[in-house]
């Protein structure tokens, strides 16, 4: 297992790009820690898999470099480079039982027969195929064949790490939720570092130890899921992240106070003059309804009853609003609008902004 450095990588699949939207993936310069799980996470086209396939040697980026640990990978082939891969549809043997397609590649490795005895036999009970260990591949189930592409990554012990391309998507929604669960244990008993594409943010929050966001092929955000909860540094991560997203509302900033339209709204910090368009983001669990004079009015457009809570979806001006009402809580007839001030987020040009004191 190993360190991964994205050094400056970018990636266009153009001979010669000429412009920034040339490229399906900008520049990316981070470095993974050893033995995390990471997830990827964005809508379709961001670059997910651009990004993947520079990390396992299917593709030479247009620019920069890969190291694992010291050891600068860039131009080195898949097999050269000590990972493991699961793809978004099986990759097994057919003619071969469940067992040995797991055996398969601790066998090319030279694994001591013991060994594989052992790490197959676990890995089986892991993916709950044990009735089916000495099965055909040809026989089972869609299901049950992306089950053992997943066991034939997670067999070996050896890699630098393991990259699983939306390994999920053929299975069926109760058994992904206890694959997850599985991968996840795995995580924390093995170490392996672990980079998981997806463009679920259930799946990635419940996965990762790290999410890394992606939006027209930048990186836009790593964070915990915590962090990308609290603190989305860009607008994207705050729609992309919950449900609903975070409310984005246009706004001139002065000093501790956000104008949005005709209202005035507290900030907990004072802020700079901000350059570029200029927003307000809160996430609607942090909006609270009341009838208090002091709220901001808002009119109702719907509520919808999830359960456990409700979702209030409004207007502010000229603006939509979401606010999450917690069970128990009644919706006034007229109801206003109160912010947690310490939840709101500053944009600029999308990007957060830091506030030039704290408290003013
Ligand atoms: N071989 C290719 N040649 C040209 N353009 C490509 C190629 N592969 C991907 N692209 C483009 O690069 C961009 C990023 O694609 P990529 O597949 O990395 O995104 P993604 O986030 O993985 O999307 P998805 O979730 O749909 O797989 C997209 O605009 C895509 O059309």
């Amino acid at each position: 297992m190993a360190r991964l450095v994205l050094d400056h990588i970018a990636h266009s699949y153009y001979a010669n790009p000429s412009k920034a939207s040339d490229f399906a993936l900008k520049e990316v310069h981070q470095t993974w820690e050893d033995g995390s799980a990471y997830a990827l996470l964005g809508p379709s086209g961001c670059g997910k898999t651009t990004l993947l396939n520079i990390i396992s040697g299917l593709l030479t980026p247009s620019h920069g470099h890969v190291l694992f640990g010291d050891k600068d990978v860039t131009l080195l082939p898949t097999e050269d480079r000590n990972i493991a891969q699961v793809f978004q549809f099986p990759v097994i043997y057919d003619t071969m039982t469940v067992a040995e397609n797991l055996a398969f590649p601790l066998k090319n490795r030279g694994v001591p027969a013991p060994d594989i005895k052992r790490r197959v036999a676990e890995t089986i009970e892991m993916l709950g195929l044990a009735d089916q260990a000495n099965r055909k591949a040809r026989g089972l189930t869609a299901d049950e064949k992306q089950k053992i592409s997943l066991g034939r990554g997670l067999v070996r012990h050896d890699v630098n790490a393991i990259l699983f391309d939306e390994p999920l998507t053929v299975i069926d929604p109760h058994m992904k939720w206890q694959l997850r669960s599985q991968l996840k244990h795995l995580h924390r008993r093995f170490g392996f570092t672990m980079i998981y594409v997806t463009h679920d943010q259930t799946e990635a929050l419940t996965f990762a130890d790290k999410v890394v966001v992606m939006y027209e092929g930048e990186v836009v955000q790593v964070g915990t899921p915590a962090e990308l909860f609290e603190r989305p540094r860009h607008t994207f991560v705050g729609y992309f992240i919950g449900s609903p997203g975070m409310n984005v509302l246009p706004a001139e900033i002065a000093g501790n106070v956000a104008r949005v339209g005709g209202d005035e709204i507290r900030l907990p910090a004072s802020y700079a003059p901000v350059s570029g368009k200029s927003e307000i983001g809160i996430r609607p669990e942090f909006v609270h309804l009341s009838d208090d004079a002091s709220g901001l009015p808002i009119t109702v457009r719907g509520v919808d009853d999830i359960g456990r809570y409700r979702i209030l979806r409004g207007q502010l001006g000229a603006h939509t609003l979401n606010a999450i009402v917690p069970e128990g809580r009644s919706i006034p007839e007229s109801p206003r609008v109160h912010f947690d001030a310490d939840r709101l987020n500053v944009y600029a040009d999308a990007h957060l902004v830091e506030p030039a004191s704290r408290g003013a």
